[in-house]
């Protein structure tokens, strides 16, 4: 079985990192300076000068080849020379410039991209991914150069079956999609809400070694209610209120319908949109296609995870999580896709009858789908007369708060202070996994300083370690759905599964939770460090493999079935993902008519 396994995996484009081996042939259709202009062929002054003449570049380039690691080393030497030219200046312009030249590199070549992005990930995610990313899309329509991925809008109805066949690229694995209606905690981006799918990408090439030829970000640009954005004589997007109701839905229908027809086992991430149709779209398509929503799945398994942790550091057996007090503040797609994973998690740990001490507390209420109909502050509670269907089963029924001293619409602080009183807890957790940066529920320094040395922190943006004094450090964790969406959706593909079951997102979750040591949990540690963030997709991936194969969902891929897949164990099945992962070295071009 392992053999037909990996020779199977060695029939799929070259993928093996530390391969040694020459790369085999990459064909090409085109000559010259078309090459040139094309990003993915494009090797700049790396061309050998026999490759110079089979494809009719001699001429075209200054004549000194420049060797792959050297091309590697300039880039490298340009971007800490802008560090260093920048010290001292405004945050966000050296970030910006940071994004500048790493997307100048993107659209040029992008091998040396992707290995610089995946051999720097550490430095580089803050810029081309969270927080970065969202100063992009706030200034998107002055910073487009060049587009990337595909833009459908609400005038394209009854196109886009057709339209889909203008993305050049013959297959396509692994598509993110946004409507831009709820970018990070920025709000209503419009057209501009792109960078983000395009940041999520980028983090599916560097962690889970999705190959970038087969990746397509999308933007679904129904119109936007950001008055500042339509009064914007630069906008790119669609100058019109965004869609609502039946006619939003048919847009996305209709796209999802499209994509289906031409890349039948193509997985669609669901990316920052806003809640009501967040939760909607996923009830509508997760039973009808291989999708995911991002912002309330991967987030919940990775806070979960977290949380999982947390009892670990607290010295305490899993199974007390069914004890914990957990309190969410913004009932929102990630705050109530936490809670319905942490309540399955609990009803699987505890007798029938246990109820989570669950408190959820929210600025202001949705009616179910389209008006706000007032504010609200705090706790909620049953006797809040308009509650979200999706909030609902969360609200405090006035009989369990009373013995806390809480009511409906206590404040946070009330709250967390009477649902600690009783606690003996020896280490509090505190997740500010809001984003970007400013966006955060409070900082590290903030946590530490007000908490105390004995909190568990994570943060959805990244912050330093905290220096505490006496040698100790506060350990900030990122709390990031990167841990978790890179494995989901190659696992959906790896595996070929029909849809992504909550048992393949549970398993996913319990990968990540069981990858961190107990001596890396004792020093506050929930999460691994980004630069080990291959690996755990690797292992994340194969959880999700082997979840989806238990629940015959898996209808496999290329020439490794159902029946190959099963008989993979765990270590197998890991080296099977790892197999898959594209890796970017440059190949010998051969053209071909
Ligand atoms: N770290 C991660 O991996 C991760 C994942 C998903 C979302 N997020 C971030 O979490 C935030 C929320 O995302 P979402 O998808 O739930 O958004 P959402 O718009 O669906 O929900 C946000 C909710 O928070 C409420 N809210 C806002 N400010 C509040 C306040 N001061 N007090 C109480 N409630 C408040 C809003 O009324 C809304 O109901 C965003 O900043 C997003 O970027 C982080
Ligand atoms: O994009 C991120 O960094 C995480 C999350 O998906 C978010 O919407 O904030
Ligand atoms: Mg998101």
């Amino acid at each position: 079985m392992w053999r037909l396994a990996r020779s199977a995996a060695s029939n799929l484009p070259r993928t093996r990192r530390f391969s040694t081996s020459i790369p085999g042939p990459c064909i090409v259709h085109k000559r010259g300076a078309d090459i040139l202009h094309d990003p993915w062929f494009n090797k700049d002054t790396g061309f050998p000068l026999t490759e110079r003449d089979r494809l009719g570049l001699r001429g075209l380039l200054p004549p000194r080849v420049i060797s792959f690691e050297q091309q590697y080393a300039r880039f490298m030497e340009s971007y800490r020379s802008l560090e260093k030219n920048t010290q001292g200046q405004d945050d966000s312009f050296v970030s910006l410039a940071k994004w500048r030249i790493l997307n100048r590199l993107h659209d040029r070549n992008e091998i040396l991209y992707y290995r610089v992005l995946i051999d720097n990930i550490e430095d580089f995610a803050p810029i081309i991914y969270t927080p970065t990313v969202g100063l992009v899309c706030q200034n998107y329509s002055g910073l487009f150069r060049r587009p990337r991925g595909m833009y459908f809008s609400a005038k394209d109805k009854g196109e886009m079956m057709s339209m889909i066949y203008n993305w050049p690229g013959h297959q396509v694995d692994m598509i993110v999609l946004t409507d831009g209606s709820r970018i990070l905690g920025l709000g209503d981006l419009g057209v501009q809400g792109i960078g983000i799918p395009i940041g999520k990408l980028d983090m599916y090439v560097a962690a889970a070694g999705i190959n970038p030829q087969r990746i397509l970000p999308v933007m679904l640009d129904v119109g936007t209610n950001n008055q500042k954005l339509l009064e914007n004589r630069l906008y790119l997007g669609l100058r019109q209120p965004r869609l609502e109701g039946e006619e939003y839905l048919s847009i996305v229908d209709e796209f999802m319908e499209a994509i289906h027809a031409r890349w039948p086992k193509a997985i669609v991430q669901f990316e920052d949109f806003q809640m009501k149709w967040a939760f909607e779209t996923l009830q509508r398509y997760r039973k009808r296609f291989c999708m995911f929503n991002d912002d309330i799945q991967g987030t919940a398994g990775v806070a979960l995870a977290g949380l999982l942790g947390t009892v670990r550091a607290q010295g305490r057996p899993l199974t007390d999580f069914v004890n914990q007090k957990i309190v969410v503040v913004g009932a929102g797609s990630a705050g109530l896709g936490v809670f319905n994973m942490a309540a399955q998690a609990v009803s699987r740990m505890a007798a029938a009858e246990t109820h989570p001490q669950f408190f959820l507390l929210d600025k202001d209420v949705w009616f179910y789908r389209y008006h706000l109909l007032s504010n609200f502050l705090g706790l909620i509670t049953t006797e809040r007369k308009v509650v979200d269907p999706a909030a609902a089963p969360f609200a405090k029924a006035p009989g369990e708060i009373e013995g806390l001293g809480l009511r409906e619409g206590a404040n946070l602080v009330e709250v967390v202070l009477k649902a600690m009183r009783e606690s003996d807890s020896p280490k509090p957790a505190i997740f500010a996994m809001s984003n970007p940066t400013m966006n955060a529920e409070c900082t590290a320094v903030d946590a530490f300083n007000h908490a105390g040395e004995n909190i568990v922190f994570a943060s959805g943006s990244p912050f330093k370690n905290i220096d505490l004094g006496n040698g100790k450090v506060g350990h900030v964790n990122q709390a990031n759905n990167m841990y978790l969406f890179p494995g989901i959706g190659m696992g959906a593909l790896l595996s070929g599964a029909r849809l992504i079951s909550d048992g393949m997102l549970q398993a996913a979750s319990e990968c990540l939770a069981s990858y961190i040591t107990d001596e890396e949990i004792q020093s506050g540690i929930l999460y691994p460090p980004t630069r080990s963030i291959r690996d755990i997709t690797a292992e994340v991936g194969a959880a999700v493999v082997q979840a989806a194969v238990a629940e015959e969902l898996a209808e496999g891929r290329c020439d490794v079935g159902p029946r190959e897949l099963r008989q993979m164990s765990k270590e197998e099945t890991v080296e099977y993902v790892k197999h898959n992962m594209w890796y970017p070295v440059y190949s010998p071009l051969v053209h071909e008519k």
